[in-house]
């Protein structure tokens, strides 16, 4: 089987007409690797559910490709090896869990067994003949796993799985989704919530404004410690930091710039800022979690105006 379970190249998607057309996926290229739990991190509206959607063949990409297990996505033969929970599945509320899975498995072409072994592992298997509309929201969501689970696909796609949760429920459906990287499967999930992503995944892309913005392991992402620096004045103290740390090796974040450097590059950094006439206010050296990281790609994204003032 192919190592690459996801692979798009300049994936696109253009929403509406006129004036009212709307760039929501902006060429995404990005690849998920087998056995591993990819996040795909994002703000609202940053793009991950329509990319999702193709992925899943639900929508039609305005331009470039994406291909599922080596396969165009959306083929059948593919669609039966990926199990996906986008935007909650509609569940009937008067129907039992159980029930409402044995529809979907049908409906799949699955046999009624892949139900209960589900229900059981999203640890549903006793409440599994109570009706859905009897369920906590944690429950709810297990049982969208649950059918996400049916049949065991080799991709698991889920779009927020603990969107909603109360810390608990979200332990819990972390928990779920390491014990199925852990047990062959591979996991591509999409969240806002960067710790969360942290925890658990091996690699993330980020997007923003349906661009993805980098793709990496987490530790690559959060990178060796980086240096921030507060000098005055700034334009003068951005100059001798872009000679240093190179052009992209530096970024604006508020009143400070953050150097792509380790900590031994301080004392030759203070040296060639205190030589340039700039006052050193302070440098510190310091690991960024995720959430940090994400914070400036995406406002450094957005503070172009900042750099370009002070260019
Ligand atoms: N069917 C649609 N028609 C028109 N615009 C759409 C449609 N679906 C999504 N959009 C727009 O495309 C952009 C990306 O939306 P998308 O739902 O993919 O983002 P997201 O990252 O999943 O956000 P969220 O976390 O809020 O679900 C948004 O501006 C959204 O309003």
């Amino acid at each position: 089987m192919t190592e690459l379970m996801v692979q798009t190249d300049g994936l696109t998607k253009r929403y509406g007409s006129g004036d009212h057309r709307r760039l929501a996926v902006d060429s995404v290229s990005m690849t998920v690797r087998r056995g591993e739990v990819y996040g795909f991190l994002g703000p609202n509206g940053a793009g991950k559910t329509t990319t999702l959607r193709m992925m899943l063949g639900l929508v039609r990409p305005t331009a470039g490709s994406v291909s599922v297990l080596g396969r165009p996505a959306g083929r059948p033969e593919v669609t039966a090896r990926v199990g996906a929970l986008v935007e909650g599945p509609g569940f009937y509320p008067f129907l039992t869990g159980r029930d409402n899975l044995l529809v979907m498995a049908r409906y799949r072409g699955l046999p009624e067994r892949v139900v209960d072994a589900a229900l059981e592992r999203v640890d549903l298997a006793d409440r599994g003949d109570d009706r859905f509309k009897s369920y906590s929201l944690g429950m709810k969501q297990r049982l969208g796993v649950a059918s996400a689970l049916m049949g065991d696909p080799n991709l698991i796609v889920l779009d927020e799985p603990t969107n909603g949760l109360d810390p608990a429920g979200m332990a819990d459906m972390r928990a779920l989704i390491v014990a199925l990287a852990r047990g062959g499967q591979t996991v591509l999930l999409s969240s806002h919530l960067l710790a969360e992503v942290q925890e658990i995944c091996d690699r993330v892309g980020v997007i923003d404004n349906g661009r993805l913005l980098r793709e990496s392991t987490v530790a690559d992402l959060r990178g060796s410690a980086s240096l921030r620096l507060r000098a005055e004045p700034v334009d003068r103290a951005l100059a001798v930091a872009m000679r240093v740390a190179g052009d992209d090796g530096v970024r604006v974040l508020g009143d400070e710039l953050v150097l792509e450097l380790p900590a031994t590059a301080a004392p030759g950094l203070v040296r060639d800022l205190v030589a340039a006439r700039v006052d050193v206010h302070e440098v510190a050296s310091r690991e960024r979690t995720l959430e940090e990281v994400f914070f400036e790609m995406t406002t450094t994204h957005r503070n172009d105006e900042t750099e370009e003032a002070l260019r």
